[in-house]
């Protein structure tokens, strides 16, 4: 099988799991995905992302890497092959599933919208998934603020913060609202997207420190996509390598980045030090 067993046998974390052992949370099992009558731009891959072990997907522009978080999300199904959530088939409209992965997408200027106040914007996965379910209707709106005004603490925003509009805040401080939308309902899985790659580099070294913690503090297990080698090794002890949509090698980041096995590798991980020497020279 191509792809990676994403670490060692571990718990859920603190938000459990229905699998628990060591049946990954999320997988992807000889999938391959086709763009409506083009060619194939994923095929036959397995990855698998195991509680606990943050897991990232490294390729080149183009790799496919950006499709293969959308079939984890669901909002794609694969062609071929199988998505599994749990150990079960991934059913995308179950709520459990949307309660459990949530996503973080790259851009947190487009990614906000700017008629809502962010207590609004940070609460919308709790109106979407019916949470809180019991109470009534004020009590319910109460305890959806309470949840809101708790993970805007959590990312390290201001207590007002959630009166306020996203154009009032700075790049960094909109992704950490981002951060704060996707988990506001207690997900088990983060799917980011480029996290941090519209930020300057001391704001994206604050934004990789917030989610290595939230992590910690939340038993939250990501799954991200970058560029940037140096915060694939800072959050993920698991890497998978995608080459032209298919995985080319997997396994302890240190290894695959310290010791790359397969020449596509070796020219990702020799392409990073061309590209410092390049901005130096600019
Ligand atoms: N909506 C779409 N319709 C048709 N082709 C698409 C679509 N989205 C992506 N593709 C193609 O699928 C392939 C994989 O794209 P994808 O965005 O998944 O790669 P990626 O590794 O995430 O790239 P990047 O790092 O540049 O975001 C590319 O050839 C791309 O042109």
């Amino acid at each position: 099988m191509t792809g990676t067993r994403a670490g060692a046998p571990e718990s859920s974390g603190a938000n459990g799991g229905a699998g628990g052992g060591d049946v990954p949370v999320l997988e992807a099992s000889r999938a391959g995905f086709s763009y409506r009558g083009g060619r194939p731009v994923l095929e036959d891959v397995s990855v698998s992302v195991t509680a606990g072990r943050n897991v990232a997907l490294v390729g080149e522009s183009g790799a496919g890497k950006t499709t293969l978080l959308r079939l984890l999300l669901g909002l794609a199904r694969p062609s071929t092959g199988r998505i599994l959530f749990d150990g079960a088939e991934l059913a995308p409209r179950d709520r459990a599933f949307r309660r459990a992965v949530q996503p973080v997408f790259q851009d947190p200027y487009s990614s906000l919208d700017p008629r809502q106040r962010v207590g609004r914007i940070v609460s919308e996965p709790l109106r979407s998934l019916g949470l809180p379910a019991a109470g009534s209707r004020a009590a319910r709106r109460a305890e959806a603020a309470e949840r809101a005004a708790e993970a805007l603490e959590s990312v390290g925003l201001p207590a007002d913060a959630a009166r306020r509009y996203p154009h009032e805040f700075s790049g960094g401080q909109r992704q950490r609202i981002a951060i704060a939308r996707a988990v506001v309902c207690g997900p088990r899985v983060l799917l980011a997207d480029e996290p941090v790659s519209a930020l300057d580099v001391s704001t994206r070294v604050r934004v990789v420190e917030l989610l290595a913690e939230l992590g910690r503090s939340r038993g939250l297990t990501l799954v991200v996509v970058s560029h940037d080698l140096s915060v694939v090794a800072a959050l993920c002890p698991e890497a998978v390598v995608v080459e032209s949509g298919r995985v080319v090698e997997s396994g302890p980041t240190e290894r695959v980045l310290g010791s790359p096995a397969h020449p596509y590798t070796r020219r990702l991980v020799e392409s990073v030090p061309r590209l410092s020497r390049a901005a130096r020279l600019r």
